[in-house]
């Protein structure tokens, strides 16, 4: 019977990758998405950008929506001081189930927290289930027509502080027109947008980098 996609990426980790070294299982995933299958990963050129946030905001609490097969999980809790904590949301349960492993292969299952189900419905219960007051850091990556309700949403149920960042993937390609006019255009958020590609390809993409102002 035929493999998903997630199913054959998963393989080609646990046949290249090391256990336990999240750059390997990193690289794993860009070389078969670059050698054999294209993916929707944040990939290595949009990842370092991603390193670079994670490294300078060095935080405790961060939420990721949309987790697909664990590609940014591996990379943002590789960078994640010691008792820092990475929640992410992902909702069809064969990805779920494939981000597990991967996560697992790189040795970072104590440092994720892997919750499968839709973000509107558990963005409201970070509090209640995890003890979460603020997320220091957001990275949205899910269904680009969700990052503007679900961002609402985060400011609603109070799990922004000042200073907290947002960043968000494909701004460009596919883009997020709406997300992108309420964060540009809001009083409450400082945004600045790093230009790259989209993953594994040379069309236009970039990341948005917002910061909550309170
Ligand atoms: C219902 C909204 N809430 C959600 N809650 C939890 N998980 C969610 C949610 N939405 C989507 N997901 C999951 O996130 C993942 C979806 C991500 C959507 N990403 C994209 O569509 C995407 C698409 C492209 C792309 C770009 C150019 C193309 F030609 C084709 C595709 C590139 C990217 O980097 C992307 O991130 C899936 O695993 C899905 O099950
Ligand atoms: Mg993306």
């Amino acid at each position: 019977t035929q493999t998903t996609r997630p199913q054959r990426m998963l393989a080609a980790v646990q046949k290249n990758a090391t256990r336990g070294d999240p750059r390997s299982v990193v690289k794993a995933i860009d070389q078969f998405c670059r050698q054999k299958e294209w993916a929707m990963n944040v990939g290595d050129e949009k990842g370092c950008i991603l390193d670079s946030v994670v490294t300078e905001v060095n935080p405790e609490t961060v939420l990721e929506l949309g987790t697909y097969c664990g590609y940014s999980t591996v990379r943002i809790a590789s960078l994640l001081p010691p008792q820092a904590k990475l929640i992410t949301l992902e909702f069809n349960p064969g990805n779920a189930a494939i981000a597990r492993q991967v996560i697992a292969w790189a040795g970072l299952e104590d440092k994720v927290e892997l919750v499968e189900g839709a973000s509107g419905d558990f963005i409201p219960k970070m509090k209640e289930m995890f003890g979460i007051k603020t997320f220091d850091l957001v990275f949205l990556d899910h269904w680009k027509d969700r990052y503007l309700p679900d961002t609402k949403l985060m400011e609603e149920c109070g799990l922004l502080r000042k200073g907290s960042i947002l960043l968000a993937d494909n701004v460009i390609c596919p883009g997020t027109p709406d997300y992108l006019e309420y964060i540009r255009n809001s009083p409450r958020y400082k945004s600045q947008f790093f230009k790259s590609h989209l993953e594994y390809t040379k069309v236009e993409d970039g990341l948005e980098k917002s910061i909550f102002l309170g």
